[in-house]
């Protein structure tokens, strides 16, 4: 048999290059397999162990290929698993460069799926590997997930504290699993069924993350369009559902028929029927939803159907869920304001992202990091090390080292836009409790108080007692859009 050409020694280095195949990149084992792999001196920089990692796994395909040992037809069982996960690490590395630059034309392009140039050249090198044309075209796509996934959470969640690097590890689960042979074996066709629930205080990210999960999902290689039918940009649609009132909201979701209502004038493809096969939707402020609106979305949880307002007649959703809150779901439930049923349908895994001011007592890099990305964004492309240090400077200098940055890295964001306009960042610290209930009545008192001021003081001392922009709305006899802005109002006053 062929595989008895291949020495002990040589399948002990096959196997750490098998288990670094579809490593987590953001775990540490992968890490300690390249250096392994790679034999690179300890102090080595990442690019110089990819490098070593690289040119001795292309050596040792050579030597394989020389003794006409380099194909999968000629092994079974677990070694063929070892030498296939071996070939694949070579493939996708020889191409990783092609699936950076289609995902950058596709970034580009839009919705518009991009011609895949290299899928021939890949598919075939595979195939001389000895794998059939579904297994290669099933790989193929999976190798532009993985990278897919590998570009969005990395660059859409910046951070290097432990607990960001902790949440970059927890998302690359969501979407492969932890086990990736759980996913090969038949679960990338079918992560549709595991629902996300993304926790945490405003403005940490829940939104970035939920994006970096709906951009990662699996878009199956199409033979005869010789490309993947579906842009990553369209796999991903998110719905803030606070923003919207009841009525209002349902037709977003599920969309409705002509007639359906008064100036129904027209059919609306809803949410739900706008989703791609393998696509996210992103339902975000869950936890502002009223009890009817859960109830439906229950339904569509657990029956996969839908039903557009005015209309009998069932509509499909095979997308994936992805649903956040910075509300006390727990309280909530036991308040009967979230509905136990859901949060269970909704919490395949509970995904929580750390505050800032967390990230930042574990690691003070940490608001470098941020200041370059938001700087870079802003402007386009990198910022000088001088200009980012002039920003941290004035941050320590208006707020101190201990600020508490209720508002995340949302906040930090306006921070630094704020500074390159101002060249300061003063807080207005939010007043809860007795003393905006004081500064209220003081207002009144005195006269002092426009009709606008007036509601949002309102809105803001009654949103702290009862939680739910809802519960305002209902109280205040205003909508829950209105609510909100005034709230919001409040809150920059
Ligand atoms: N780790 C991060 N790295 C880079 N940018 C980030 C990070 N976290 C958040 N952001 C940015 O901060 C802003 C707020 O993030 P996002 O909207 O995702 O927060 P959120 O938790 O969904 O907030 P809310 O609960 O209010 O909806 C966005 O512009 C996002 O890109």
């Amino acid at each position: 048999m062929t595989v008895a050409k291949i020495t002990d020694q040589e399948w002990t280095f096959l196997e750490t290059v098998a288990r670094a195949a579809f490593a987590n990149p953001f775990g540490d084992t992968r890490d300690d397999l390249d250096i392994l792999i790679g034999g690179a001196s300890p102090g080595s920089s990442p690019d110089e162990i990819l490098i070593s990692v690289l040119t001795r796994v292309a050596t040792q395909v050579e030597s394989l290929r020389a003794r006409g040992v380099a194909d999968l037809r000629a092994v079974e069982g677990n070694r063929r698993e070892v030498l296939r996960r071996f070939f694949l690490f070579h493939v996708f590395h020889r191409y990783v460069d092609h699936f950076d630059r289609l995902i950058q034309a596709q970034l580009q392009a839009g919705d518009k799926p991009c011609r895949v140039g290299f899928a021939g050249d890949t598919l075939g090198e595979m195939a001389r590997f000895g794998l059939s044309e579904d297994e290669a075209e099933r790989t193929f796509a999976v190798f532009y997930q993985l990278r897919r996934a590998f570009y969005f959470i990395r660059n859409g969640l910046v951070g290097s504290s432990p607990s960001m690097k902790a949440l970059r590890r927890h998302l690359w689960d969501c979407v492969f699993t932890h086990d990736i042979r759980w996913f090969e074996a038949g679960l990338w066709n079918r992560m549709e069924e595991f629902s996300i629930l993304l926790l945490g205080e405003t403005g940490t990210g829940k939104g970035a993350a939920a994006a970096a999960i709906g951009r990662s999902g699996f878009i199956p290689y199409d033979r005869a369009a010789n490309g993947f039918p579906e842009s990553f940009t369209r796999n991903f649609v998110a719905i803030n559902l606070s923003q919207y009132s009841e009525g209002v909201l349902e037709s977003e979701l599920f969309g409705h028929k002509k007639g359906a209502f008064t100036g129904a004038v027209e059919n609306h493809e809803g949410l739900f029927s706008r989703c791609a096969p393998h696509g996210v939707i992103f339902l975000d402020e869950i936890g502002d939803v009223s009890v009817p609106v859960q109830i439906k979305l229950l339904q569509v949880l657990q029956e996969r159907v839908f039903y557009p307002v005015g209309s009998h007649e069932a509509r499909r959703f095979s997308g994936r869920i992805v649903a956040a809150t910075n509300r006390p779901l727990d309280d909530m439930m036991l308040g009967g304001r979230f509905r136990e049923d859901l949060y269970y349908r909704l919490c395949s895994d509970v995904v929580t992202i750390p505050p800032l001011r967390e990230r930042l007592g574990e690691d003070p890099e940490e608001l470098d990091n941020l200041i370059a990305a938001i700087l870079s964004r802003v402007a386009g492309q990198q910022v000088p090390a001088r200009e980012r240090q002039l920003v941290k400077k004035v941050i320590r200098r208006d707020v101190g080292v201990d600020y508490d940055w209720p508002g995340n890295v949302r906040e930090l964001e306006q921070a630094v836009k704020r500074i390159i306009l101002t060249g300061r960042y003063q807080v207005v610290r939010r007043e809860k409790g007795p003393g905006r209930v004081d500064r209220l009545a003081a207002g009144m008192r005195e006269g002092a108080l426009g009709a606008e001021e007036l509601l949002a003081a309102y809105c803001g001392l009654l949103y702290d007692t009862c939680g739910t922009y809802e519960e305002v709305a209902r109280r205040t006899r205003l909508d829950r859009r209105t609510v909100k802005k005034y709230v919001q109002m409040g809150d920059h006053a």
